[in-house]
């Protein structure tokens, strides 16, 4: 039974797949502070949150058994990814469920700001019939400017040539073709500054954009343009906003997110005549809180259960396509990784991937994980490596990983080699996916050989005479060792030989040591792959 804890005020019908699932316990404790999350963390396996849980080192190293890390949300800056990853903690987001919900709140925020309609509404219920101060502007024929065209931006960019409005969009990722399609006109942050009527930003927070439109930008910026900021906090620097503003360069700013949130009570735009706020309310609708909490949930199911899953933030997308493509793979990846790993004598120094065949025209980043997590799992512990922090333990432990790739088929379809590198040797491992037979080992060290990669193997490396298998076989079996596959290696007659014997179960280390001590025997050595 998987336990999942729920920190933060989460869509009960979003959630109810959690709930109803026979494996899952869902606990809902909103509200906790990070104290008291710490002292019950270490029992559950996944964690929801909305935005308000500050998910931090100190919860993740308390998470014993943390699988996961669920935001019901696009932004993951509530949750300390570095150490999530460090650990082996898969976050995910739910990045489309709520777009349509923010690129309309930034509607609502571009119109109310265009017709003073908070100030005007503030004084009519105030006992005040004034007519004449909230003198607005039409959205029609002004120009918009749209920094950041991801997915609520290019939302905005849709509904507001509904309003007549022309839109400049700049996001580093705006191609001519893209911006085309869209009917958006392709600009750079400065043609927008300089021409724009309005702004509007819906980029995340990053080093970049932080303070993308400060003083510089204010003191070129097109008299009585207006401003809106339903993505993130610090995107537009708050003081200088409010200098330009007084300075009559800027007729207006709709701001739904606070550098810092929530803001202190004599942050100056609260009390600010020409700037509107909301409380970070972008997201809050019925329809996005259901769809972020369904997608998140679905995904977290996913994940505990063991089953492919996307949204993940600290691991790179991998699209469709190439998951099709590689995903039989990811399998025995991990097997060739743990093999490797368990007949190789040393400390990891370099583990060389490479793939030949059809696999060298697809991006084999993913599978290098698997074969990595594989080797490290051997030395490390299954439960302290995963596909997630595989990479970064590799890489914290100086362990160089070199990759290569050759369209030549060598005798089979695809072909991924795994090679390992310690201070006293180095091996190699090949494997396949035959059609119709699944998995093979075809090929250890300089051996071929065709070995299903599961169960318990003995290894033996022996000189190829007369009698020696017979010796090994009498050995275990008067050991009630049961052979149930054999297979032997060999470059020349009568040369270095290996034997790979597949056994029903594991066998006792005594017994492993006596094989190899028999006659012309070199080595032999269990591996498991389960
Ligand atoms: N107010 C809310 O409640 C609320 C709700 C949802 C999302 N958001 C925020 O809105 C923002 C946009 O969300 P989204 O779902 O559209 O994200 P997205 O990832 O789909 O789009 C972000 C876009 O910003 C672009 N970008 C990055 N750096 C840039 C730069 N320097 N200049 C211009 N563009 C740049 C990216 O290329 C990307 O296309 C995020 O910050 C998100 O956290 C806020
Ligand atoms: O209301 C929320 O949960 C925050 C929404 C938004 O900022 C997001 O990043 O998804």
């Amino acid at each position: 039974m998987f336990k999942v804890l729920v920190s933060d005020p989460i869509s009960d019908l979003g959630i109810q797949q959690l709930v109803d699932a026979s494996d899952i316990a869902v606990d809902k404790k909103p509200g906790l502070s990070e104290d008291e999350l710490v002292a019950i963390i270490g029992e559950y396996d996944a964690l929801l949150v909305r935005s308000q849980t500050q998910v931090t080192a100190r919860i993740m190293e308390a998470g014993k058994q943390l699988k996961v890390v669920g935001r019901a949300g696009v932004g993951v800056d509530n949750i300390d990814l570095a150490a999530a990853t460090e650990r082996g903690i898969i976050v995910i987001n739910a990045p489309d469920g709520n777009t349509i919900t923010t690129c309309e709140h930034t509607f609502a925020m571009m119109m109310a700001l265009a017709r003073h309609i908070p100030q005007a509404y503030a004084k009519t219920v105030g006992g005040v019939w004034d007519r004449k101060t909230f003198l607005g502007v039409e959205l029609r024929n002004k120009k918009l400017g749209v920094l950041g065209m991801g997915r609520i931006g290019s939302e905005v960019a849709v509904r507001a040539k509904a309003f007549g409005m022309e839109i400049l969009a700049y996001d580093p990722f705006l191609t001519e073709e893209r911006a085309a399609k869209l009917g958006v006109k392709l600009s750079t942050v400065e043609d927008i500054v300089r021409n724009a009527d309005f702004m509007t930003v819906h980029t995340p927070l990053t080093p970049e954009t932080r303070h993308m439109i400060a003083r510089p930008q204010f003191e070129v910026m097109k008299h009585g343009m207006r401003i809106v900021n339903c993505a993130r906090g610090g995107i537009i620097d708050e003081q200088a906003l409010v200098e330009a503003i007084d300075q009559g360069i800027v007729a207006g700013a709709a701001f739904d997110v606070f550098e810092v949130e929530p803001p202190a009570p004599d942050h100056p735009f609260l009390k600010h005549p020409r700037i509107i706020v909301t409380p970070h309310l972008g997201a809050s609708t019925v329809e996005a809180q259901e769809n972020v909490a369904i997608d998140v949930s679905e995904q977290v199911l996913h994940i505990l259960r063991n089953e492919p899953f996307k949204n993940a933030v600290n691991m790179p997308a991998i699209p469709g396509d190439v998951l099709n493509r590689l995903q039989p793979y990811f399998t025995l990846g991990e097997k060739l990784g743990s093999f490797i790993a368990q007949l190789t004598e040393g400390a990891v120094q370099e583990i060389s991937i490479s793939y030949s065949g059809e696999l060298a025209d697809v991006d084999t980043q993913p599978l290098n994980r698997y074969i990595v997590k594989g080797i490290l799992s051997h030395h490390l512990g299954s439960d302290q490596v995963n596909v997630v922090n595989a990479m970064h333990l590799a890489k914290s432990r100086d362990v160089n990983i070199v990759t290569q790739k050759s369209t030549a088929h060598k005798g089979f379809t695809n072909l991924v080699t795994v090679s390992l590198r310690t201070k006293q040797e180095e091996r190699l491992v090949a494997g396949t996916l035959l059609n119709g037979y699944g998995a093979r080992i075809v090929q250890i060290d300089k051996y071929p050989v065709d070995v299903a990669p599961e169960g318990n193997l003995i290894l033996v490396s022996h000189n190829d005479k007369p009698g020696i298998i017979g010796r090994v076989g009498t050995l275990l079996g008067s050991n009630d060792v049961n052979i149930a596959t054999m297979q032997v290696g060999r470059k020349l007659v009568g040369g270095a030989a290996i034997m790979v014997l597949t056994v029903d179960k594991g066998v006792p280390k005594q017994v492993l040591s006596e094989v190899a001590k028999l006659p012309d025997l070199n080595n032999a050595k269990e591996i498991m792959l389960v």
